[in-house]
């Protein structure tokens, strides 16, 4: 071989080379995201004052910071605030069963929460990611932890940890024993979707005659919970959430109801509430992976969706905007 085509040779061994090199990194895409995306342990991310808010204003416009997180009985009882949308993105048509509930439950954001100079909150979501991520003892650190439904956190402390400052859900999404999974001062944040969500809190809270139909799932029938606990959240986010996300129609057919998932909900809340977002768990297989199973707690697959109105493939491109923009930042990968 001349020195002329050793060099070539060699040139081409290198090129090999490179191209392999980037093709590993491309395949192992979840594992440089994950290392990307991964905080430091140990040390508190920095929080800056009205940063998310900086950032909702960008998605969501500047006076969406004005709605109250929680449902409040004055605006329905004195003022009567008129809603433009049904249920699940306003009130309208569901007022008199909403007032009983305000009657009986409180809005205010607990001084725990208020009092903080800088809101660190984390929102859980209930992918499978979290399983063996070991990120109990980071969760635990942020000022707010918010999970959704009835996932777990009794057995999977050590990947979810046990802290929960809010937890949002609806009836049929209620864990059957909240005392075992939530702390006793979590906030039990109601999404109501029907008329008929309004009326089984209202039951449960005043004792009264429990009424099984409406419900896609049967809710419990009996839920011990201290009703100091429970919030009303309010459907603005929901609207928002749909709208500015996810660009869907607020207003619907009564046959195809396409709505946001409680996940990407609650994002949108912590947007609104705190000055630091962080997410964990989100995240769905793709559509031709049907054996994966999509929770960190049970096995049960993308299948189980089918029929539930959402598009885990826009809730995704979302996220991903969401992430580009620095509005949120991912403990696990995406
Ligand atoms: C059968 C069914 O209706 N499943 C719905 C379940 C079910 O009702 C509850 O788990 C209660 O059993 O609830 C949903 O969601 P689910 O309770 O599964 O998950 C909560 C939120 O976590 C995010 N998530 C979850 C799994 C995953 N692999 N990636 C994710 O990003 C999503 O943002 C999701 O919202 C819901 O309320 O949105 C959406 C699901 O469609
Ligand atoms: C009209 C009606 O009840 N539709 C039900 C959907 O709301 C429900 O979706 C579920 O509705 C919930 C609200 O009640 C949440 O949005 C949840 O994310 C979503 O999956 C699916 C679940 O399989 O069943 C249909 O019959």
């Amino acid at each position: 071989m001349t020195s002329k085509s050793r060099w070539k040779f060699l040139a081409m061994l290198a090129l090999v080379l490179v191209v392999v090199m980037v093709w590993y990194s491309i395949s192992r895409e979840d594992r440089y995201i994950e290392l990307f995306y991964f905080p430091i342990s140990e040390k508190k991310e920095p929080c800056f004052q009205g940063e998310a808010e900086r950032q909702a204003a960008k998605i969501f416009g500047n006076h969406s910071r004005e709605q109250p997180i929680f449902l409040q009985l004055k605006d329905y009882f004195w003022v009567k605030t008129p809603s433009a949308y049904e249920l699940p993105f306003g009130t309208k048509g569901s007022e008199d069963l909403l007032l009983r509930v305000l009657a009986i439950t409180s809005y205010s954001v607990p001084e725990s929460i208020q009092s903080l100079q800088c809101r660190r909150c984390v929102v859980v979501g209930n992918g499978h990611r979290l399983r063996n991520s070991s990120l109990g003892s980071i969760i635990n650190k942020y000022d707010v932890v918010i999970r959704l439904n009835n996932a777990p956190v009794a057995g999977y402390e050590g990947d979810v940890g046990s802290k929960t400052t809010i937890r949002l859900f609806y009836p049929e999404s209620a864990h059957f024993d909240p005392k075992i999974e939530n702390n006793p001062d979590t906030l039990l944040v109601l999404v109501a979707f029907k008329a008929m969500d309004f009326h089984w809190i209202e039951t449960i809270l005043s004792d009264k005659k429990r009424v099984r139909k409406g419900f896609w799932k049967q809710p419990p029938l009996i839920w011990d919970v201290n009703p100091k606990q429970i919030r009303i959240l309010n459907p603005f986010f929901m609207e928002i959430a749909a709208d500015k996300l996810l660009n869907l129609p607020i207003q619907q057919p009564r046959k195809i109801k396409q709505k946001p998932t409680t996940g990407l909900l609650a994002i949108t809340l912590a947007l609104h509430l705190c000055d630091l977002v962080h997410i964990a768990g989100f995240g769905y297989p793709d559509a031709y992976n049907k054996k994966q199973t999509i929770h960190y707690y049970e096995q049960i697959t993308l299948k189980s969706m089918a029929g539930s109105g959402h598009n885990v493939s826009q809730e995704a491109i979302a996220i991903k905007r969401m992430l580009e923009m620095g509005a949120v930042k991912n403990l696990t990968y995406f």
